[in-house]
């Protein structure tokens, strides 16, 4: 069996935050993980695990102190924007919350055709036409389901899972490889929750992109990915597919997170 080369390589990742005096923080300890295209890798934990120091270590939000990262082969690191390198561009980050990544004062379709002119430029490629523009950003929205009529909308005047949407689109717009979703669905209502969550997993298989999925609901993610890592204290301590952890977990901290949740969801069909 040949299997393909992943996207995102995380060996032995370790972060560290430094405190007052000679105070260490070990936040991230000696993680590995690959994401191949095509897949939802899901990483679950209680909240101060350490998943959203990873997450943002994994997109070049915050440095290593150890191990390695790498996106098709060149390594991830913290650069200032214009020091970012074009060839990181496909790997893109969805927030927790949609306003972080959403401009107040800007129009739907203003600001995904900001991203596409941006990514343009700093690719290097010649500046796209305004139909250009138009049919991208029409091709963006429809991809995350977004009705076309709100295409002129502010984001005040969309609901929170219209406003998730919107910040998808803004990432896909960009000739995304892989995306590492951090809290995507946290915010939202039950309903935009499941969703959000069908989408995320349409647009992995429609698209053949990578996913990481971080997450503090096992439910969620279990529902949606392939391949779960649980995460307790800055390590991985149980790993396998989301079908092995959901039945049967074998760490008793897998099986308590398990225990956290009253309703379960069942995998989707
Ligand atoms: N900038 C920082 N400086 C110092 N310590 C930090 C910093 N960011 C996070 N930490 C600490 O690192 C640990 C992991 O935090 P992190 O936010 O990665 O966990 P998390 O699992 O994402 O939690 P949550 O779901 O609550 O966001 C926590 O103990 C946190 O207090």
């Amino acid at each position: 069996m040949t299997e393909s080369t992943p996207l995102l390589r995380v060996r032995d990742a370790e972060v560290t935050y430094k405190g007052r005096g000679r105070s260490a923080k070990l936040a991230v300890r000696g993680v590995s993980l690959d994401v191949h295209p095509g897949e939802i890798v899901g990483i679950v934990g209680e909240s101060g695990c350490g998943k959203s120091s990873l997450a943002r270590a994994m997109v070049g939000l915050q440095a290593t102190s150890g191990g390695s990262i790498e996106f098709l082969g060149e390594r991830v690191r913290p650069l200032p924007i214009r020091r970012r390198a074009a060839s990181m561009i496909p790997l893109q980050m969805v927030f927790q919350d949609p306003n972080a990544s959403l401009n107040p004062r800007r129009r739907v379709d203003e600001q995904i055709g900001e991203v596409i002119r941006g990514s343009r430029k700093a690719m290097r490629q010649a500046v796209p036409s305004k139909a250009e523009v138009d049919a991208l950003v029409a091709d963006a929205l429809d991809r995350v389901g977004l009705d076309p009529a709100l295409r002129r909308r502010y984001p005040h005047a969309l609901s929170g899972g219209q406003r998730q949407r919107v910040a998808i689109a803004k990432v896909l717009a960009v000739d995304t490889k892989m995306i590492i979703a951090d809290e995507p669905i946290a915010s939202l209502d039950a309903s935009s929750q499941k969703r959000v969550g069908a989408l995320l997993r349409n647009l992995v298989d429609t698209m053949g992109i990578g996913m990481a999925i971080i997450s503090h609901d096992l439910a969620v993610v279990a529902s949606i990915a392939d391949t779960m890592a649980v995460m307790r204290a800055g390590e991985f301590v149980e790993k396998g597919t989301a079908e092995q952890l959901w039945t049967h977990a074998r760490q008793p901290y897998t099986r308590e997170l398990l225990g956290a949740v009253p309703s379960l969801v069942s995998r989707a069909a």
